[in-house]
């Protein structure tokens, strides 16, 4: 049968070259090419089948899912797959698993922190799987605060061994992906006791499981933590507990790039800075950044292309119904969300190259740039898993009543993307570790401190903190010194009259935890600033193909002015602009919207993704919604059979009884 596109009249109106901008979104050509070829190869295998997680029971569901990470591993070596292939295939699986772990925070862990000698030995075997590995830190009675883990790791002199132990129940490791019932191997964080004196928590390579039989080993228990938000979703993943009871682990193991432990049981601190033992922290969250683009597109292809489908209302004389993507409500709803998709995935490229580069100064003892990168991971892990979180929801309202089947994939994509704005640092928490770095550096101001990277700004604090705004009419609000004024100005005098009203507190920290919810406001101003910046960069930066210059400019001003908007009171209140530029900013905001309108479905379908990777009806390429709905609804189990099993028993006592009510 001929396949029809029923979105091809929306592809038509695209003013703009879509393969162009496939390019822009990978990054590279490479990486488009690369992303393609994986996405596709996951695609057309039905191994990686995942239309029915939502209907398999936990144990179905984790087998179905160790299964693919065993088979994805067979196809990463049969097909020789590059580190970059390899990652780019396990992401187009789509599936939460021990995997992501291992090579997300395992591996990565003994990188930073361990010696050459270490990576030697541990990562030639978790390179090959030989070793299954997680991350394992939080403790059931604490995640954020670090520094009150219970879990210790005391130096035994006379064996030259550590020994781990977990002295209470809220010292039980709980929440580590992988470890509930795979990891053959953890690195843990615990307290470092050597001759009764604590040095704090460190990282230690520990051993959980046999490699013959995966019993746990003796001192060791171990299992899953149970289910958790959502069918399907995160369930995938064996999230774990562990206590330890006095199990013995080889002085080597410790990871020993930042402090040593010497045979004669002598504590040597390096001069790379204590805050190392947080670096995979660091890389992590960076990780993160560049994942909210990809769930909030996906969401977003969803929701635009199922927006140009849908009708409703406004037929006069018989004609075609309203396409809802043309109601202005549904604009301005949508299209922030498509434009901080766009934003998100050039700040995420920008962090990237900001990790690798204090990895380099690293290496190279060199850590002045350290608690830059700390604050800015911090801040954008923050920043954008809470706007994808939320926006995932809210694309599932765009998408009506329809949204809320798990066929239109956004159940499960929301249920498992928003545990991100816990894991890795609650989002909270981190703000208020970017206020901390906001408060140090507002307090050099004056001080002939040069100010650089993302806090340069604050340098021109003289002219910040009492311009105004010299937009005129709605079509300045395109130009980026507009834009970029406006929100430095506001984020400056936020931070500035944080650090004003903490210094009248009776000490710093009393002031820093009663101001602290307008401190994680002054945060999301401060980093907000570095998305807006990070957009303007990147279209000022070598663009090339027909028409994109242009829609990344609308993409961008919608970003911009439609925080604007959202954040009216300070930029009010602060005085950086007037009612009537803000009345400007609306107007700016309505022509681009009406600008982004007939290249919506083309800006998605840049995102190349396949329908197997968007797991959606409503978000299918070819736009055959209905159809594929209705032959959807009849796979359900429920309809296996015509009368339902508990008719019998629960349904047909009822009718027979009202029957001989109504006899009465
Ligand atoms: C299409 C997409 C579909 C989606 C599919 C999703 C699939 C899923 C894939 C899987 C991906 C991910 C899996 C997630 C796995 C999750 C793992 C985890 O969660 S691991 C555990 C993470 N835990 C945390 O993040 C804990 C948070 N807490 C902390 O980081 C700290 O304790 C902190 C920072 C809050 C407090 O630290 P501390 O107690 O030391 O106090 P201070 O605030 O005083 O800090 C001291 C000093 O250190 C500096 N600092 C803090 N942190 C860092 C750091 N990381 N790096 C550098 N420096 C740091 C801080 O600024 C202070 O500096 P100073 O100069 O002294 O002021
Ligand atoms: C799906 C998932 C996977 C995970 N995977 C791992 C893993 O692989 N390895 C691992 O080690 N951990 C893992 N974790 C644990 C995760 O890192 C922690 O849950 C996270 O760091 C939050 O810590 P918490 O649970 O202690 O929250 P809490 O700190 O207890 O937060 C509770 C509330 O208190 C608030 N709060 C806490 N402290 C402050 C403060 N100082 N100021 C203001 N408000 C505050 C928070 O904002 C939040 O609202 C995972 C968690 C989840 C949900």
């Amino acid at each position: 049968m001929e396949e029809v596109d029923h979105l091809a009249h929306e592809r038509n109106k695209a003013q703009f070259d879509v393969e162009a901008m496939k390019i822009v979104w990978a990054g590279s050509r490479h990486a488009f090419e690369v992303s393609d070829r994986m996405s596709r190869l996951v695609a057309s295998d039905p191994a990686f089948r995942k239309d029915n997680r939502a209907t398999l029971s936990r144990k179905e569901l984790f087998k179905n899912t160790l299964r693919k990470a065993a088979y994805a591993w067979k196809r990463i070596v049969e097909l020789h797959l590059s580190e970059e292939e390899a990652s780019k295939l396990r992401f187009f699986v789509d599936e939460p698993a021990y995997t992501d772990l291992h090579w997300g925070m395992f591996v990565p862990a003994i990188k930073g922190q361990g010696t050459d000698e270490q990576h030697q030995k541990w990562l030639t075997l978790a390179y090959k799987m030989q070793i299954i590995g997680c991350y394992a830190q939080t403790e059931l009675g604490h995640g954020s605060n670090v520094q009150g883990l219970e879990t210790t790791a005391t130096f035994d002199p006379k064996s030259d061994e550590f020994i781990i132990h977990s002295p209470t129940l809220t010292s039980s490791k709980w929440w580590p992906g992988g470890l509930g019932k795979v990891s053959t191997h953890a690195v843990i964080y615990a307290r470092l006791i050597i001759d009764g004196r604590d040095h704090g928590v460190h990282g230690f390579i520990v051993q959980l499981r046999s490699l013959d039989d995966h019993l746990p080993l003796p001192g060791i228990t171990i299992g899953d933590i149970g289910m958790k938000f959502g069918n399907g979703a995160y369930n995938t993943m064996d999230n774990g507990v562990l206590q330890f009871n006095h199990v013995r682990i080889p002085r080597n193991q410790m990871l020993m790039r930042v402090s040593q432990v010497t045979r004669e049981g002598k504590y040597v601190q390096s001069d790379v800075p204590r805050q190392l033992v947080y670096g995979t922290m660091v890389y992590v969250r960076q990780t993160i950044v560049s994942d909210a683009s990809s769930a909030l597109s996906r969401a977003v292809c969803v929701a635009v292309r199922y927006s140009a489908v849908r009708r409703q209302f406004g037929s006069q004389d018989g004609g075609p119904e309203t396409q809802v993507i043309d109601y202005k409500t549904q604009q301005s709803r949508l299209f922030p969300l498509l434009a901080s998709a766009y934003a998100f995935r050039f700040v995420g490229e920008w962090l990237k190259w900001l990790y690798m580069d204090v990895t380099k100064r690293l290496q190279a003892n060199e850590f002045s740039t350290l608690p830059e990168a700390h604050a800015c991971t911090a801040g954008l892990k923050s920043l954008t898993t809470t706007a994808t979180a939320d926006g995932i929801e809210e694309c599932r309202k765009l998408c009506g009543g329809h949204g809320y089947l798990c066929s239109s994939g956004l159940p499960e994509l929301f249920a498992v993307y928003v545990p991100a704005c816990t894991y890795e640092g609650d989002n909270t928490v981190l703000l208020l570790q970017v206020a901390r770095f906001l408060m140090k550096t507002v307090s050099q101001l004056g001080s002939g401190k040069q100010l650089v990277g993302t806090t340069a700004y604050m340098q021109r604090a003289e002219h910040l903190m009492q311009c105004t705004s010299d937009v005129r009419s709605a079509e300045d609000w395109l130009k980026p010194s507009f834009i970029l004024e406006a929100f430095e100005a506001r984020a400056l005098r936020l931070a500035v009259t944080c650090a004003k009203n903490i210094s009248k507190a009776p000490n710093p920290e009393e002031g820093f935890s009663q101001l602290s919810p307008d401190l994680a406001e002054a945060a999301v101003a401060h980093c907000q600033l570095i998305v807006v910046s990070k957009f303007i960069d990147k279209i000022q930066g070598d663009i090339d193909g027909m028409g994109l210059k242009e829609q990344l400019q609308a993409l961008c001003g919608i970003y911009a002015l439609s925080l604007l908007h959202k954040h009216l009171g300070e930029f009010l209140s602060t005085g950086c602009i007037t009612p009537k530029q803000a009345a400007l900013a609306n107007e700016k905001l309505r022509s681009l919207y009406a600008k982004v309108r007939p290249n919506a479905v083309a800006l998605v379908d840049a995102f190349n993704y396949t329908d197997h990777f968007l797991g959606s009806i409503l978000g299918r390429y070819d736009g055959n919604v209905y159809p594929k709905l209705y032959e959807e609804a009849w796979k359900d189990p429920l309809n296996d059979s015509v009368v339902p099993d508990g008719y019998h028993e629960y349904v047909r006592p009822l009718l027979k009884q009202q029957l001989r009510t109504a006899k009465l």
